[in-house]
């Protein structure tokens, strides 16, 4: 896979990857400002630092110090009409930018890898966290928001921490310096100065805040646009075959109205700040020319000191300028990362337990379990729900749409936690197990069969450390997809065939099928099937079915099955029925028809 030679090269490139503390990302228990954590990451790189740091001092010491030295040549050529002494400066001029435009290389590589770093250690953070969340957590937060966050705003986070933290610094710290050489070359300038800095701090503050807020509702914008449009992608059948492409050109241009009017309101407000700015600035040079200009007439002060005068406000100015340009970068990056750091810090609820479950038998006890959904906590979508498979039984589950049967085996894979009553394994509360061991253990496949993007060989082995090519063909013969995949006039490719985005390139029965051997090549002790066949057409639906039917005779596993057709469940050892989140009706088919109750008139209903 490209991903894997990318990584080995990287590996190769020995590119230090921090390690990511999982506890903190499983308690959230970060308390501290954004910043404050953005900062925290840098100082893993303390080489970078320095060299960074080191950049930073000399070309913010240099750079203040080349008016200084402009005014001195000036002086020279007013006063003494030495050249010797004008070529000495001008040699100094010379090595001084020499060092200056190393230094500044030295300053900008540091802390531009400084900030790739950040992000990258950053983007791995939230993807990690990610995959540990809650599932709960995915049922309130979009999948387009989310790759929003992973995409576009890592990418803020970017621009805000990598050449921005040394342009900061350097223009803070060349603020500081001239206005330090300001005063010591004539404080009356400086405190014509200083009657235009209280204003323009005002202003930047006023703007600052106006901009913080743009920022965040750009965001979000560009958030919603991102959903909208992976949501479409990633559906693009339906939106064809419901001939829908126009309606969704138009929600997405709405969408992208109201990023366009938020950049829109940015771009404005920035401009605005910058041309006051401007104002604000030869406002000053002029007060400064007119009123040095006059002192020098008079005879109190030099033509190189108003020269290094005018330089070092100058200076100040556009580093001032700059200062609040990076601001905004920073300022971004700041509520882009409050967010990244919202969700790294949301709790998971759902704590591992430590009870090794590699040798569980099959054996649930289901008992007096209540649930609701957390995203619809006022509806309980099961009730009391009281159950006992045992192992290397075949359990059926039927009931009408929306009954609660998909609930029952999330609950059983701990998804979600119920809220009252408890599941056990093997007499063993399932909160004791290890919850990787525990997936081991259980097979589940899916009505809709998802698979990713790599070849049939890698969806079949997914989640699967070891494995043979016996294995593989095994799984596949269970799963009645082995003649299908060494059928080279259906796939030249074989194992190695790429199945395309969630694996377009298959049909739905093939899908299922892999599905299945993916299920059973991890050998579980606990298979399900949640309404396996329900999407198929006959002919799949045949195949997908011999394939359940093979595992169920062979009497090995414990195996749930969801099932709207109820021919595929008469030979169950029980049935289960589920009713608004009740368990109702369970037994065998003919004691469920002798009842003469719910499950009999599911099945004359299905006859009709
Ligand atoms: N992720 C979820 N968040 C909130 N409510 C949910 C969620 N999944 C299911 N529900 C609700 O829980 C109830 C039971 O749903 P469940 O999916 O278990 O039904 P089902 O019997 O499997 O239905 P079907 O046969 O149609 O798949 C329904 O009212 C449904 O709306």
């Amino acid at each position: 896979m490209n991903l894997e030679i990318q990584y080995q090269e990287f590996q190769e490139e020995k590119i230090n990857i921090p390690t990511i503390n999982t506890e903190n990302v499983i308690n959230g228990n970060h308390k501290r400002s954004s910043i404050f954590r953005l900062i925290q990451y840098s100082l893993q790189y303390k080489l970078l630092l320095v060299f960074g740091n080191l950049g930073l001092l000399i070309t913010s010491v240099s750079m203040v110090a080349l008016p200084y030295l402009a005014g001195k040549m000036i002086d020279s050529i007013t006063k003494s009409n030495s050249k010797e002494n004008l070529n000495f400066l001008t040699l100094q001029f010379i090595v001084l930018t020499v060092v200056t435009a190393f230094f500044t290389f030295l300053r900008t590589y540091a802390f531009s890898i400084l900030g790739e770093k950040i992000t990258f250690h950053l983007r791995n953070e939230l993807f990690q966290s990610l995959m540990l969340k809650d599932i709960e957590f995915f049922d309130s937060n979009r999948s387009g928001e989310l790759i929003s966050r992973l995409s576009s705003d890592i990418s803020v986070i970017n621009k805000g921490t990598n050449d921005s933290i040394s342009t900061l610094l350097k223009n803070a710290i060349q603020v500081l310096g001239s206005l330090i050489l300001l005063c010591f070359i004539s404080w009356r300038l400086t405190l014509v100065l200083f009657c235009v800095i209280p204003p323009s701090t005002i202003m930047a503050i006023v703007f600052v805040k106006k901009y913080k807020q743009l920022r965040k509702e750009y965001q979000q914008s560009i958030a919603q646009a991102t959903q909208i449009a992976s949501e479409v992608l990633s559906n693009m059948r339906i939106v064809r075959s419901f001939s829908t492409e126009e309606r969704e050109s138009n929600s997405y241009q709405k969408a992208n109205q109201i990023v366009f009017t938020f950049g829109n309101k940015m771009a404005l407000l920035g401009s605005q700040f910058m041309a006051i700015g401007i104002v604000l600035a030869y406002a000053v040079i002029l007060a400064i020319l007119y009123y040095g200009g006059t002192l020098v007439i008079d005879g109190e002060s030099t033509l190189g000191d108003l020269s290094s005068f005018v330089l070092y406000t100058l200076t100040m100015t556009i580093s001032l300028l700059a200062l609040s340009g990076t601001m905004n970068e920073m300022i971004s990056a700041a509520a882009v990362s409050e967010k990244i750091f919202d969700i790294i810090d949301h709790p998971v609820k759902i704590r591992n337990g430590s009870v090794d479950a590699s040798n569980i038998t099959g054996q649930i006890n289901i008992s007096d379990v209540t649930f609701c959904y957390p995203t619809k906590s006022s509806v309980m979508s099961l009730k009391r729900i009281n159950l006992e498979i045992n192992q290397g039984e075949v359990v059926a589950f039927v009931g009408q749409s929306g009954s609660g049967k998909s609930t029952i085996v999330q609950l059983l894979q701990r998804f979600y936690d119920s809220i009252q009553g408890s599941i056990l394994f093997d007499n063993i509360d399932i909160k004791e197990y290890n919850l990787q061991q525990l997936h081991k253990q259980i097979g589940f496949v899916a009505q809709e069969p998802t698979l990713f993007s790599g070849t049939l060989k890698d969806n079949i082995t997914y989640g699967v450390d070891t494995f043979t090519q016996e294995d593989i063909d095994n799984a596949m013969k269970l799963a009645n997809a082995y003649d299908f995949v060494t059928d080279l006039s259906i796939f030249p490719d074989g194992l190695e065939t790429i199945v395309g985005e969630r694996g377009v390139k298959l049909s739905g029965g093939q899908k299922q099928r892999i599905a299945i051997a993916r299920a059973l090549i991890k050998n579980p002790k606990i298979l399900i099937f949640d309404e396996a066949t329900s999407a198929l057409d006959s002919e799949s639906e045949f195949q997908v079915q011999k394939a359940i039917d093979g595992l169920v005779s062979s009497g090995q596993k414990t195996i749930i099955i969801i099932a709207h057709r109820l021919s595929t469940v008469i030979n169950s050892n029980k049935i289960i029925v589920v009713q608004n989140g009740y368990i109702v009706e369970q037994g065998k088919h003919q004691e469920l028809i002798e009842k003469n109750g719910v499950y009999k008139q599911l099945i004359e209903r299905q006859l009709q």
